[in-house]
């Protein structure tokens, strides 16, 4: 198989789709690796490092499209990429389409076959391709939350674990999974009061079995969130329906009950997010205010650290780029319910329920459109 890397050009982010390792990996079985010049800059690896993987370095992003027919990438293809996407393509990466209604509308009309990392699953129902990059969102959040609420950020002046004598701020999490658990590590450790809602009694058995006194789980309801938001200093969202775009659970109301100053940091804003006054922001401008709170909204969190950030994908991606690429996509997918699960769209057709419901497409069963083709 011809094996393509772009270098991503979403707004700072800068990891890549395979770590030299990787393509070591794929070229010692066969494959022939191309990696767009500088595509690892971002992370420390060279051109060189490149080659000596195994790899052929092409000029620009035209000639990684053009002469490789799977492309492995981090972030959901911008339009200029979609432009270049062929009916024998084979995407491979983030998409969260069920928010974004243009690219869905471009795979569609590509004709490429295109495989979301965040709906692969796994035998116990997770999710294993989102679940490191929840791990980096999940701390960073706490990180991004405690800059946000510096008084020269426009937070409201609130050190998070306080001080002897002083009271420390109150952290609500909403969504207690994977950026929820590793949200409330960093805030534990930090000091700050911390709640957590979720719906799942698993979930909260399981939150409450680790951390004990140190956080309070609590069933989320409407009204479980209007009794935090109000005096929480900081609220994380890390809700998620799998496929679906994110439920808008703290709505503008909600929000002015808030204290001024105070921070929320969406980390579900790449499903669309839960705060009914979120939009999607980026690195270079990760903040804005409404009504007196400050909202950090970056759709590719773990682009900030993209060292770290990329050894976690690639540990969790590179095995099923491995099938894909061995075996030909539709028989990997075939041959892995779980991997079939993150096929979203495939020769024109929505093969992701979510999507196809959250967007108004048909939906085709993934199964049905490869056995069809
Ligand atoms: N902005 C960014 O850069 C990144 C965003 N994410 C996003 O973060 C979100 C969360 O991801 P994970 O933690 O991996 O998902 P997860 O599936 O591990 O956890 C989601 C949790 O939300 C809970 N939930 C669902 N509905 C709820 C409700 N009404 N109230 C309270 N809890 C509810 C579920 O029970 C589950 O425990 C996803 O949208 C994911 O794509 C992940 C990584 C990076
Ligand atoms: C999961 C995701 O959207 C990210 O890592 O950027
Ligand atoms: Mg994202």
């Amino acid at each position: 198989m011809k094996i393509g890397v772009p270098k991503e050009i979403k707004n700072h982010e800068y990891r890549v789709g395979l770590v030299p390792a990787s393509v070591r990996e794929l070229a010692a079985r066969g494959h022939d690796l191309y990696v767009e010049t500088g595509a690892g800059a971002g992370i420390g690896m060279s051109d060189d490092k490149y080659e000596q993987a195994g790899a052929t370095i092409l000029p620009n992003a035209e000639a990684v499209f053009e002469t490789a027919k799977m492309i492995v990438k981090v972030k959901e293809p911008q339009a200029v990429e979609r432009a270049m996407l062929r009916p024998d393509h084979v995407l491979y990466t983030y998409l969260h389409l069920a928010p974004d209604p243009e690219q869905t509308a471009d795979l569609v009309k590509s004709g490429a076959t295109c495989i979301a990392y965040e709906t692969v699953t796994d035998a116990k129902g997770r999710l294993p391709l989102l679940q490191p990059m929840s791990e980096v969102a999940g701390r960073l959040s706490i990180q991004a939350g405690a800059a946000c609420l510096e008084k020269a950020k426009g937070g409201s002046g609130v050190l998070l674990g306080g001080v002897p004598g002083v009271q420390p701020a109150k952290v609500l999490i909403i969504g207690g999974g994977t950026v929820g658990f590793n949200a409330a590590q960093m805030a534990v450790g930090m000091g700050a009061r911390v709640v957590i809602l979720d719906r799942s009694a698993e979930v909260l058995r399981f939150l409450d079995a680790t951390f004990g006194s140190q956080v309070e789980t609590v069933y989320s309801s409407v009204d479980a969130i209007e009794k935090h938001v109000v005096n929480s200093d900081l609220v994380i969202g890390g809700v998620l329906i799998p496929g679906a775009a994110a439920p808008k659970l703290v709505t503008r109301k909600h929000l002015k009950t808030m204290r001024p100053g105070s921070v929320v940091v969406d980390v579900a804003i790449d499903q669309g997010g839960c705060f009914e006054t979120s939009k999607a922001t980026t690195h270079a401008e990760p903040t804005y205010v409404v009504d007196d709170v400050v909202h950090y909204c970056v759709a590719n969190m773990p682009g900030a650290v993209p060292r770290t950030s990329t050894f976690a994908l690639n540990n969790a991606t590179l095995p099923y780029a491995i099938a894909l690429a061995d075996k030909g996509a539709e028989v990997a997918m075939l041959d892995d319910e779980h991997l079939l699960n993150g096929l979203n769209v495939y020769r024109g057709m929505v093969t992701c329920e979510e999507v196809a419901h959250d967007l108004g497409y048909d939906y085709t069963d993934p199964r049905e459109a490869l056995t069809a083709a």
